[in-house]
């Protein structure tokens, strides 16, 4: 068994019987253990934070706590005393130099013998060192490429030696920023990894992601996109996936990196699949349940020899220029293997993935196709022709293809790696029954599965509800019927739905699901005042801003409504052709005041950057939903806000969902300037009737085309029709009131105009709001602050809850002076 290094291990889980791995897999070996610290281990794998129990297994027993009676207490002090003495003497026949190595192999024995103060100053010592080093790092290769610049193979190769030294556990330690990070903390707010840095940094600045097994030519596309540092769930879940070979299933908040949590393990491994010249298989030996453990040992074993250094990964013989790239395309038609499907469950979310993959792969050579409905399959078949190694697909597309034989489809038996991003959604039931059949066909053959590595990501992947009422009711008396799911129970379930087997669980979200930066509040209203208030916020507020609703309907009516009100609103819905839903989104993203109103089909996962607002026009349906919505906003460490307008039908669903977020306080109202809600109302009110008016004319206009139609093909004349001549016919009702019907449409169409050319928000607005304490309150930012920051609507809550808080506090001040 190999020797495993630890620092401060700390596990945190009381009973634990297991032995082996078919018993830890039996006794659900996925089950979360705490763990302080970073375990790390000389075979290539760091395991850091929630694992599975049968990799604490592998590694080390003494890591797990056992059940009572297993090693007596007093056995353990003399183990821990010698370990003691060992490490002493090792430190002293160390020379300084290895000073930080020993540092992170600490076994709790010594974190207990070393003084605290001891303890600061070598680690205050350590990073100085560091530091130094760094400087002194950079400073040699600035001098060696101000000297001589060599060519591109011959750089990669020397950073690979300095990125990588032959200390293999130097590969594994974190990034030494990170050591101040407690990963391993689910619900609390640390601060998270500085994310978006838009512009393209080198690759020299990537320090951030040393040790985590991200191949070399990943890592200038990372730099491209200025990506600094792994953010929290990319750096959890890297090493196992990479080196360790693990399954993944990873939650984390929306707008964490999930993408490249999934799209760099599936990179490095087919790099890593192509530089052997292998068509399939990723983890060699299978780990079927019920093997002795002598057929474990040795798939570990073999584990170990497929799990090459990353300098080796790094190293891709085969990359294809261009010209040669296509030439190649064409010879092998067909021919080229399928390593990788990614499946999501929206088309737009499947073009943003693939975007974001061949973005990460750019140097790597790796083809990536997209496959969706909506549009042509002549057109995909094409893609499908040149073999792309990744697919991203909608899961019924892919069916389709698949029963219709594609040839490259039709290798998804072998694929090396499966991905099912925003999985909570694509196994509900009911939705996606081709998911189903597909799974079947991956599932098949259970070598092939077990090779196979997944990758399970959502952001509510361990989001539970409670009993519906009828359960709750029948649950009387001592012996419950029902039992409310526990996430754990949730987790399993998606286990042995998808036949995982090598499970690493990284959740990283916080009890209330949604992301840390993000403002929620609501506004309360009656139906009828919906329109007013979300005419007011985004006049009021402008920025992007996505409105959900929860019905196809109810998008156009607001498309049409606000058009009229010149808001330029695109809609996306499902029953919308492919090309306008993506080129509507196209436009939202190009436009920094951009206004979409979508249903729930632009919930999950859409990235697009700076998206300030989310409004919920009304209550979700599912506190999913809400998680998802929510997430469009607030997406890489950026502050966003979400409103929901709530009228009093919609009370009963806001229950819920605030009982299932784990709120303990009702979210706040949005605070609104009563003064200018009769202009919007006038505006509103306006474009309603016009909007009336219109659909009125359009229905006379089509009852007449009918008529004039069948009037045709009857060979008769019907009088009246004719109103345009404005002539012999002037005399007919009919004719007469669409004249006035058209007369009173124009002129409410003036007025209307002629408001909307009005500001109407007065040059000078104050963006002061009455408070409960009483006071005028202006937005809390800093002096510098424009106008239009102190007007945004994030500040504006934000001072509203401040002015809250102190409200409640003036309030228990003067209850106690009572
Ligand atoms: N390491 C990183 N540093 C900085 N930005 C990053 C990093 N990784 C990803 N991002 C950016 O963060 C944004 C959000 O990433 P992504 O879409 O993967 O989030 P997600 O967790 O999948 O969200 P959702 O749950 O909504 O699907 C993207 O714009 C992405 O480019």
């Amino acid at each position: 068994m190999p020797a495993v290094k630890t620092k401060k291990i700390k596990v945190q889980q009381k009973s634990i019987k297991i032995k082996t791995i078919g018993d830890a897999l039996e006794n659900k070996a996925w089950e979360k253990v705490k763990i302080k610290g970073n375990i790390i281990s000389d075979d290539g794998g760091g395991f850091e934070g929630l694992i599975g129990l049968e990799v604490l297994e592998e590694y080390d027993p003494k890591l797990v706590e056992t059940a009572k009676g297993k090693r007596s207490r007093k056995e353990k002090r003399k183990e821990s005393k010698l370990e003691a003495k060992k490490r002493k003497l090792e430190k002293q026949s160390n020379s300084e130099t290895d000073t930080e190595d020993k540092s992170d192999i600490e076994s709790d024995d010594d974190a207990e013998t070393t003084t605290p103060k001891n303890r600061k100053e070598r680690l205050a010592e350590r990073k100085l060192n560091l530091i130094e080093k760094r400087k002194a790092k950079r400073e040699k290769r600035k001098q060696k490429k101000n000297e001589n610049k060599p060519d591109a193979d011959v750089q990669l190769d020397q950073s690979n030696e300095e990125e990588y030294p032959p200390d293999r556990f130097a590969l594994l330690r974190p990034p030494v920023e990170d050591n101040d990070v407690n990963i391993e903390t689910s619900d609390d707010e640390t601060e998270a990894p500085q994310l978006l840095n838009a512009s393209a940094i080198s690759v020299d600045d990537l320090e951030g992601w040393n040790g985590l097994g991200v191949p070399q030519v990943i890592l200038q596309a990372i730099a491209e996109k200025g990506f600094k540092s792994p953010t929290e769930i990319q750096a959890m879940t890297l090493p196992a996936a990479i080196l360790g070979k693990k399954d993944i299933l990873g939650a984390a908040e929306t707008g964490s990196g999930k993408t490249l949590a999934f799209g760099i393990p599936l990179l490095a491994g087919i790099m890593e699949l192509k530089s052997k010249n292998l068509r399939s298989g990723i983890r060699k030996a299978p780990k079927v349940k019920g093997q002795t453990q002598d057929v474990k040992s040795k798939a570990i074993e073999e584990d170990r020899e497929l799990t090459p250094p990353p300098e080796e990964l790094d190293f891709y013989p085969s990359l294809p220029t261009e010209d040669e790239a296509s030439d190649s395309e064409d010879d092998q038609e067909h021919n080229g293997p399928l390593y990788a499907v990614v499946l999501t469950p929206t088309r737009e979310l499947a073009v943003q993935v693939r975007d974001h993959l061949v973005a990460a792969a750019k140097y790597t050579g790796i083809k990536v196709a997209a496959i969706f409905g909506g549009l042509a399959v002549a057109k995909q078949e094409r893609l499908l022709k040149r073999c792309p190694e990744i697919v991203v697909a909608t899961p019924g597309r892919l069916w389709e293809l698949y029963q219709q034989e594609n040839p490259h489809l039709n290798k998804i038996e072998d694929i090396s790696f499966l991905v099912i991003d925003e999985t909570d959604r694509m196994v509900e039931k009911g939705h996606f029954e081709e998911l189903r059949s597909l799974l079947k066909v991956l599932n098949a053959n259970e070598e092939k599965k077990q090779t196979r590595q997944n990758f399970i990501f959502s952001a509510t992947l361990t989001l539970v509800h409670d009993l519906p009422d009828h359960m709750q009711r029948r649950n009387v008396g001592k012996r419950p019927k029902f039992i409310k799911q526990t996430p754990g129970m949730k987790i399993q379930g998606l286990i042995e739905e998808l036949g995982i087997s090598q499970p690493k669980i990284v959740d990283i979200t916080r009890s209330q699901q949604t992301a840390h930066n993000l403002t929620e509040c609501r506004l309360i209203c009656s139906i009828d005042q919906k329109d007013y208030y979300l005419y007011y916020f985004v006049q009021r507020h402008p920025g992007r801003t996505i409105v959900f609703c929860n019905s196809i309907d109810c998008v156009k009516r607001l498309t049409t409504l606000f058009g009229l009100l010149e808001c330029a609103p695109l809609p996306l819905h499902a029953n919308m052709v492919q090309k306008q839903r993506l080129k509507n989104l196209e436009r939202f993203r190009d436009n920094p005041n951009g206004f979409l109103i979508a249903t729930d089909v632009a919930a999950r996962g859409l990235d697009i950057p700076n998206v300030e607002h989310v409004i919920h026009y009304q209550v979700p349906r599912t506190s999913e939903n809400y998680v998802h919505r929510s997430g469009r906003t607030a997406r890489a460490n950026k502050n966003g806000i979400t409103v929901m307008l709530m009228e009093p039908g919609e009370v009963k669903n806001y229950v819920k969902l605030y009982k299932t977020l784990d709120r303990s306080e009702d979210l706040p109202l949005f605070p609104v300037s009563e003064k200018y809600l009769r202009a919007v109302k006038e505006r509103v009110n306006l474009a309603r009737e016009v909007d009336k008016l219109e659909l009125k004319q359009r229905r006379t206009q089509s009852e007449i085309g009918w008529m004039k139609k069948h009037a045709e093909e009857m060979d008769m004349i019907i009088d009246g029709f004719n109103d345009e001549s404005g002539s012999d016919q002037d005399e007919d009702a009919f004719v007469i009131e669409r004249r006035r019907d058209r007369m009173h449409l124009e002129n409410i169409r003036g007025q209307l105009r002629s408001l909307l050319s009005k500001p109407m928000f007065p040059s000078g607005f104050s963006f002061k709001y009455p408070t409960s304490t009483g006071q005028l309150q202006m937005p809390a930012i800093g002096n510098s602050a424009t106008d239009t920051d102190k007007g945004s609507a994030v500040n504006v809550m934000k001072a509203a809850i401040e002015d809250l808080k102190e409200a409640k506090k003036n309030r228990n001040k003067k209850r106690k002076l009572a």
